[in-house]
């Protein structure tokens, strides 16, 4: 038996698509149900935040999560395979017209993705002020809660739509199958069989 912590939402929708095509087998949550068990898999339905520490803490084998969450959690997990969905990129965003002001003594940003951003102004040695929201990040920087933004960017409607510029990319990112260390080594038939298969339908 392989446990596997699905992100409530798209990726865990397309994640069990992929998983019918290689398996022959629906997989299908039922109403309010928050583990799934078919077939040699559990699913457990998880926040997209929580799936790294279900896998960190052995509770699942395996995860399926972007690389902008990994990125944020920072934990020691196997990368198995990139699942390619969920493709976008962690970028700022900015008052359309504005520019990115590194020679500004303090630049305040509001981001889900706190440490990704507080990263990369750490390697320019550069003082930032970060403000941790949770959702509609989009809204911070017009009604000044912060100079930009960091944030998801997939076609760049949202940010548009709010009067926002994208700016320079800090990330690309897509959901990988992750991997519990002591699992990887414990259960590796089946989850070489299982990445194997998966990977035939990428
Ligand atoms: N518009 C998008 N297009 C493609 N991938 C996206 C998009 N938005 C988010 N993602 C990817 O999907 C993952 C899940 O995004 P989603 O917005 O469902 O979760 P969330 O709201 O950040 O999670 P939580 O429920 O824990 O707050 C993100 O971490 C990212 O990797
Ligand atoms: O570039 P786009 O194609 O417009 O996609 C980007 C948007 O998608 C995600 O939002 P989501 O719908 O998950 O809402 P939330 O993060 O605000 O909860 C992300 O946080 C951006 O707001």
């Amino acid at each position: 038996m392989l446990t596997i912590a699905l992100p409530k939402g798209r990726i865990a929708d397309e994640t069990l698509d992929r998983f019918e095509k290689a398996f022959g087998e629906k997989f299908i949550f039922e109403d309010r149900k928050l583990i799934l068990e078919k077939s040699g898999f559990k699913f457990l339905n998880v926040r997209n935040q929580d799936v790294p520490t279900y896998v960190m803490h052995g509770a699942a084998d395996l995860g399926v999560v972007g690389l902008d969450v990994l990125e944020e959690k920072e934990y020691d997990l196997i990368k198995l395979l990139d699942l390619k969905l969920g493709r976008c990129k962690v970028a700022f965003g900015l008052r359309a017209g504005e520019k990115l002001n590194f020679d500004k003594s303090k630049i305040t940003i509001a981001t889900k993705h706190e440490k990704i951003a507080k990263k990369f102004f750490e390697e320019k040695a550069m003082a930032v002020e970060i403000i941790k929201l949770y959702g509609s990040i989009e809204l911070a920087p017009l009604v000044g809660l912060c100079d930009c933004i960091v944030d998801i960017v997939e076609t760049g409607e949202t940010m548009k739509q709010n009067g926002l510029e994208v700016g320079p990319t800090i990330m690309e990112s897509s959901a990988h199958l992750i991997a519990n260390k002591n699992s990887f080594y414990a259960k590796k038939d089946l989850i070489f069989n299982l990445k194997d298969n998966i990977e035939k339908y990428l």
